[in-house]
């Protein structure tokens, strides 16, 4: 909707008629309203207006861009301290490109606002359109353009260098660092361009700028003069320092971890490895030297390290080919350590990048492992087997005597009269002569045989493979062994005897319970028989 506006009416306006005799265009613009209070008849063709009350009417601040209206608010604060302004202007009449110099003082209206008047006096610079063009683009561009003469002295700038800069009239105040100013001005004597990403002062700070520099002539004078073009580059800069921040961060994690670290690309190219990862494999080199490599070769190169060395190859094209989401092997290394792998696969957006692999040396752990296994299956008295290892042991031999593939004996041995042996010489005179049965055991049994310590002076013995005649000869054998050994006591030198129940497993027992139990009756009719024997049951 157009609003209505009345046509201003002021003193100017009673000198109209001498006013528009002037061949020179005269015009005063309201900045506060951004509306036109005066122009005379030559002002009035100037600004392409049918007549003075259209330009009245002319709604300015519908097309007003906004660098001229910064251009104007900056003139305000200038015109109130009384300063006149020579700029230059383009205008478009009739579509003819005419350059005026304007020259702009103070002037207020009857209503007290600021406006300026505005006297456009002949350009002594004759400039086709295309150069107005220019002249006009490099006026209104975001980008910063400064022109300096030999010195660095500034001669002109447009509006965009001129709103970052009050004040800093020469080439070196645009830089924060003035020897960068200094060499660049020496540069540019022997080079006719350059550019650079430097610290400027803008508005009381520091900002990255991109500039452009180039020398030039002064179409006035004849002498150099350099064109400077900036533009700000402070949020790419601080992105790119927070990029260098995260990958330094990065970098200090890699070389913290103790796991070793190889980044691949898709080609199998080496992107990233870390110390840990030299240590590893044994390369003497650091680890920044094996970027780049190719690693199906190193793969060849050191499959020897691996117990399975066309498996350890083997693995990793697989794992390659499927690309699975992430998969950990053990690795056994031909020097007993047990490496365990992590591939994971890198994707970024869908899009395969590589992957990674993570070595960590777990035979440390491996073998606690194996001790916790040992020690959970052995008895610490005498380091036989114990009650558990017994069990599966047994539920063993019983499924393939079920199946008939062998025959199996078990013996039970519990010693004579322990009670009395604790009680005179004690306890730990005891312990001696359960570690001595156990010794006996361990040394008159196949390697097949296994001695079990399944209660507190209670052994088992499983025997695969063995009738139950060659069991009971066994058990003979073993009672007298035992017996006819000494213990060296602290007060005296002691003997013990022992009673043995000797049964087999058979196909019908339903349980392990079952033979144990056979065993466990035959073991009490040794001990009723007068004890220091042998029975047999099955
Ligand atoms: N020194 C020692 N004694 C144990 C251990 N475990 C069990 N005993 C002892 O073994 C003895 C078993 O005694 P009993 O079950 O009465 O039988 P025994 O005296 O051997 O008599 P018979 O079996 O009837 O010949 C007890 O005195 C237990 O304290 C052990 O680890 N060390």
């Amino acid at each position: 909707m157009t609003s209505f506006h009345h046509a201003p009416q002021s003193a100017i306006h009673d000198q109209a008629a001498l006013l528009d005799r002037l061949q020179t265009p005269l015009w005063v613009f309201d900045i506060e309203q951004e509306r036109m209070h005066y122009a005379n008849a030559a002002a009035v063709r100037l600004w392409g207006a049918e007549t003075p009350q259209a330009l009245y009417a002319r709604d300015f601040s519908a097309t007003m861009s906004e660098a001229t209206r910064r251009r104007l608010a900056d003139y305000l604060p200038r015109l109130a301290r009384g300063e006149v302004i020579d700029e230059h202007w383009s205008f478009y009449p009739g579509g003819q490109a005419i350059s005026l110099h304007c020259r702009c003082s103070r002037y207020v209206t009857e209503e007290g606002r600021t406006g300026m008047l505005v006297e456009g006096l002949e350009s002594d610079i004759s400039l086709d359109a295309s150069s107005l063009r220019a002249l006009e683009a490099v006026r209104h561009t975001p980008m910063m353009v400064s022109v300096f003469d030999g010195q660095g002295r500034l001669l002109v700038r447009n509006p965009a260098a001129l709103a970052a800069r009050q004040g800093l009239s020469s080439f070196a105040a645009c830089f924060s660092d003035h020897d960068v100013a200094g060499r660049l001005l020496q540069q540019l004597e022997g080079e006719p361009r350059t550019s650079l990403e430097a610290m400027m002062r803008v508005d009381d700070s520091d900002r990255w700028h991109h500039v452009d520099l180039c020398r030039a002539t002064d179409p006035k004078t004849g002498l150099p003069m350099i064109v400077m073009g900036e533009f700000d580059i402070t949020p790419r800069k601080a992105l790119e320092t927070a990029q260098l921040v995260s990958n330094r961060q990065l970098e200090v994690v890699i070389e913290g971890l103790d796991v070793g670290l190889l980044l691949e690309d898709e080609s199998r190219r080496v992107i990233v490895a870390n110390q840990a990862f030299c240590d590893l494999f044994d390369i003497d080199a650091p680890p920044e030297h094996l970027v780049g490599m190719d690693c199906r070769e190193a793969a060849e190169s050191t499959k020897g390290y691996f117990t399975e060395p066309e498996g350890f190859v083997a693995r990793i094209e697989e794992l390659l080919v499927t690309r699975r989401k992430q998969a950990r092997d053990l690795l056994a290394m031909a020097d007993g350590r047990f490496l365990e792998r992590t591939y994971t696969p890198l994707f970024v957006a869908d899009q395969y990048h590589g992957h990674l692999w993570v070595y960590r040396d777990i035979t440390r752990q491996r073998h606690q492992e194996a001790d916790w296994a040992r020690k959970a299956s052995t008895d610490p008295l005498t380091g036989l087997a114990n009650r558990r290892s017994f069990d599966d042991a047994a539920r063993r031999v019983a499924r393939t005597v079920k199946g008939g593939e062998i025959q199996a004996a078990l013996l039970m041995i519990d010693i004579d009269r322990f009670k009395a042996i604790n009680d005179t010489l004690g306890h730990a005179e005891g312990d001696k002569g359960l570690r001595l049965l156990a010794d006996t055991l361990r040394h008159h049994l196949r390697q097949s045989d296994l001695p079990c310590r399944t209660g507190g002076e209670e052994f088992m013995v499983i025997l695969p493979g063995m009738s139950p005649e060659e069991a009971r000869a066994v058990a003979w054998r073993l009672l007298r062994q035992i017996a006819e050994a000494t213990i060296e006591a602290e007060a005296l030198p002691f003997h013990f005897t022992v009673s043995i129940g000797v049964t087999c497993f058979t196909p019908t027992d339903a349980s392990i319970e079952a033979v144990t139990q056979r065993a466990d009756a035959a073991m009490y009719q040794a001990k009723r028989e007068g004890r220091n024997r042998v029975a047999v049951r099955w």
